[in-house]
């Protein structure tokens, strides 16, 4: 599924009215019924229910006042509190404002807060947030944001109108304040900001609805930020042997830094991976040797802080030669000659890699290098990572993720992932995927050297490389979710995650369509 800015849904709206004659009123019905439905959907019946609506002053207003129509049309008892006069509504919001008027619906402007408000938010059964939309461009403030503190201090059942009021639908940031919602219906196409956190949460459970839209609506190139959904995998071939699986080199590890080789390297057998092959300081090998006997070792030179030499150079580029796939950085260390080394490796392997770690540190000294490489390159930076690559502040790039991601994918012609809860992966044409697996235990040490193998093993059962990130993001975000599961989110740790991919491979090639729907986006 297709995801949009503000703008873009805006300029569909406008195709769908001048191209097909679908007029802004019947996009309003639609959009009000789709709410409506969700209601329905929610409550079981509508009959003798109250409902108390927040209307504001533009089309997000005027949808909520249809849906409250309708709402009254079906038994209910409805209340709308006007944000701002209804003089100012224009178009279908002025036209369902005035039926409602001469039906008699209940309308009263809200001049803030005071007990009479509270005391009818307090008899109703649910709230109608239709407060502010997708028209949102500045802070909520004075009555707007008393309107919000009510709506939240309620302890009722919400219902957002698109977008719950307070979200940026560009970002999804909140901004000041923002309706925390238990149901959103979203219009069109989801916007970035019903599905980037923190507004995804805020959301509750997101349904879209189309309102009408016929599907060629919605292909247009420009439109290229996408649910990442996942790929079918093709049937294990049964007369494979380890090398049909994909033979893999992890250039990682240092002394003291024994997680991130080994869970880089096992998680790709995890995960379906063939052969793994780890390259690392040889006095790290007996560390690791007992515990992945699964994995085969290529000790080493060390320098004297038992991080991998830089004399290792010419042994390293002999052995990729002879790989589908190589992962530099994890557990490297910032042994500055190590530095040196993977920075070097990066220009000089002719074949895919993953960069990640105290690699992606070793590529900030000299990102151009990127720019010689002939082979598909993947970068998976957290924002702090993300943030000495391109010399952005964190906030800088938390508020602005899908642009960052897209500029420096385009900019130096790679896969770059930037982690995070819903993480985006952003290829070198400009498009971008948003991923909807994962929980906020992953959050942990050695979740990323995991992912690292994961993707590589995407890439060794047979996905070209670009599914293989996107793969490999999905299948891991699955793991953890199935870790949480069993677990809880707190404890989760990357050994748990690293456990679970067999089980995430398996639950993705057995129940497929099952896991796909449970990742999207419910349509009303
Ligand atoms: N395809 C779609 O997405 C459709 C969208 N529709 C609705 O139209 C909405 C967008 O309508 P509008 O463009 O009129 O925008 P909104 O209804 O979101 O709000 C715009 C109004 O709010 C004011 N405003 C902006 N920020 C404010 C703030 N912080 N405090 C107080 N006032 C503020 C603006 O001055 C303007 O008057 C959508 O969210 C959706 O509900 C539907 O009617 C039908 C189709
Ligand atoms: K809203």
């Amino acid at each position: 599924m297709r995801i949009s800015t503000v703008e873009q849904m805006r300029a569909l709206d406008k195709r769908a009215i001048e191209v097909y004659g679908i007029e802004d009123k019947l996009l309003m019905e639609n959009a009000a019924h789709a709410l409506y439905f969700v209601i329905l959907k929610a409550l079981g019946n509508i009959k003798g229910r109250k409902f108390v609506a927040f209307a504001g002053p533009g089309n997000n207003g005027g949808d909520a006042i249809t849906l409250s129509r309708k709402l009254h049309s079906n038994g209910a008892y409805v209340k709308i509190y006007l944000m701002s006069s209804p003089e100012k509504y224009k178009g279908a919001a002025k036209m369902n404002y005035e039926i409602a008027k001469r039906i008699g619906i209940q309308m009263e402007n809200f001049d803030g807060d005071n007990a009479l408000v509270r005391m009818s938010v307090e008899n109703a059964d649910a709230i109608i947030d239709g407060i502010l939309g997708t028209g949102i461009s500045r802070n909520v403030e004075g009555k707007y944001a008393e309107a919000i503190k009510i709506i939240n201090e309620s302890a009722k059942l919400v219902f957002s109108v698109d977008i719950p009021s307070g979200i940026n639908g560009n970002t999804g940031k909140v901004m000041g304040t923002a309706v925390r919602a238990d149901y959103t219906a979203t219009f069109g196409l989801p916007k970035i900001g019903n599905v980037l956190y923190p507004g995804f949460e805020y959301c509750g459970e997101l349904y879209v609805s189309h309102i009408s839209f016929p599907p060629e609506n919605y292909e247009d190139d420009n439109i290229n930020v996408f649910i990442n959904e996942p790929i079918p995998l093709s049937p294990r071939k049964k007369d494979g042997h380890k090398g049909s699986f994909g033979d893999a080199l992890f250039v990682a590890g240092a002394g003291n830094y024994y997680g991130a080789p080994y869970f880089s390297a096992l998680s790709f057998l995890k995960a379906g991976g063939g052969y793994s092959r780890l390259a690392t300081a040889k006095s790290v090998v007996p560390f690791i040797g007992t515990q992945g006997r699964e994995i085969v070792f290529h000790p080493l030179p060390e320098t004297d802080a038992k991080s991998i030499s830089y004399t290792a150079k010419e042994e390293i580029l002999k052995i990729a030669k002879n790989v589908d796939i190589v992962i530099l950085g994890p557990g490297t260390s910032l042994h500055e000659r190590t530095q040196k080394l993977i920075e070097e490796l990066i220009g000089e392997i002719e074949k895919p890699i993953i960069i990640d770690g105290d690699g992606l540190t070793a590529l900030s000294h000299n990102t151009s290098i990127l720019k010689e490489r002939k082979y598909p390159t993947a970068l998976t930076p957290h924002p702090g990572e993300m943030s000495r690559l391109t010399g952005k502040s964190i906030n800088e790039i938390l508020n602005n993720r899908i642009e960052v991601a897209r500029n420096f994918a385009i900019e130096y012609n790679v896969i770059l992932v930037l982690k995070g809860a819903h993480t985006q992966i952003a290829m070198p044409d400009g498009r971008i995927y948003i991923n909807m697996t994962g929980n906020s235990g992953m959050a942990t040490a050695g979740s990323g050297d995991v992912l690292t193998g994961t993707i590589a093993a995407m890439y060794g059962l047979g996905l070209d490389f670009e599914e293989s990130v996107r793969m490999g993001v999905f299948v891991h975000g699955l793991a953890g979710d199935l870790a949480a599961q069993r677990k809880g989110e707190d404890g989760i740790t990357a050994r748990d995650i690293m456990e679970f991919l067999p089980e995430a491979t398996k639950l993705l090639r057995d129940e497929y369509e099952n896991v796909k729907d449970r990742y999207d986006i419910n349509v009303v």
